[in-house]
């Protein structure tokens, strides 16, 4: 079966953001990832409107706080029918069964963000003063997230082989920092081409601006579908 390829749609504007689906013919079956800039602007209508289109969505609001916040931020979103929902990884065990535990009831995937791809060793070291090796960072905060309820976890494509290795082959991996050989790196640390995440095990790739940005997004978005499901 093919392994969805989930497009980030981090527009500045809705008339955008309708524009550049409707360069898809209807029977594509698109994932879509509502990020905090268009949710901040447009709210829950927004994803309501998707999700009644048919078009299956990752809301990526990586929700950072104390335990009793962000259970009941998940309790509302759990009535709202969206596959994937994440919260930071560093939030800790207590904030990530708390999630787990807002959405009971529901079929929302938790994920946890573990080291953002737009950090490499030099941030991790120099600006956040972690004092581990980022795989190691990365595999430290995905063990967490499984040992507290998590469904799986954002990564690079890089760490997933090390991932499933210490958590369980179904712990889902869902790996933005996506580039094709072609494309702009911009503020991505941590990348890896469209076969590379395939080779390494990804279970989901998010790719934005690759495809948002493309001059024919429907082209750029159905090359990067066949260089993943090779
Ligand atoms: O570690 C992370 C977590 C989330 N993201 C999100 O994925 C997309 C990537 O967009 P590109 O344009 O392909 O770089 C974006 O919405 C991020 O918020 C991430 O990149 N890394």
């Amino acid at each position: 079966m093919n392994k969805p390829v989930i497009v980030a749609l981090d527009f500045a504007d809705d008339f955008e953001c309708i524009n550049f689906l409707n360069q898809f013919p209807k029977e594509e079956k698109l994932f879509l990832k509502i990020g905090l800039e268009m949710f901040c602007q447009f709210g829950y209508p927004f994803v309501r409107s998707l999700r009644e289109r048919g078009y299956n969505i990752f809301l990526d609001l990586k929700l950072h706080d104390i335990p009793n916040t962000v259970r009941r931020t998940c309790e509302m979103i759990a009535k709202w029918d969206v596959q994937m929902l994440t919260v930071h990884a560093s939030g800790g065990a207590e904030m990530i069964s708390a999630a787990k535990e807002g959405l009971k009831g529901s079929s929302t995937e938790l994920l946890a963000v573990t080291q953002l791809t737009s950090l490499g060793q030099d941030e991790l070291a120099n600006e956040l003063q972690v004092p581990l090796k980022s795989q190691d960072y990365v595999t430290h905060l995905a063990k967490l997230a499984f040992d507290n309820g998590a469904d799986g976890v954002i990564s690079s494509a890089l760490e997933v082989p090390m991932i499933k290795e210490i958590t369980s082959d179904e712990f889902l991996c869902v790996t933005p920092g996506i580039r094709p050989k072609s494309a702009q790196v911009g503020d991505q640390k941590r990348v890896a081409t469209p076969s590379r995440a395939r080779e390494l095990g990804s279970d989901a790739i998010v790719v934005g601006r690759p495809i948002t940005q493309a001059k024919d997004g429907h082209e750029a978005y159905t090359n990067i579908f066949k260089e993943w499901n090779k």
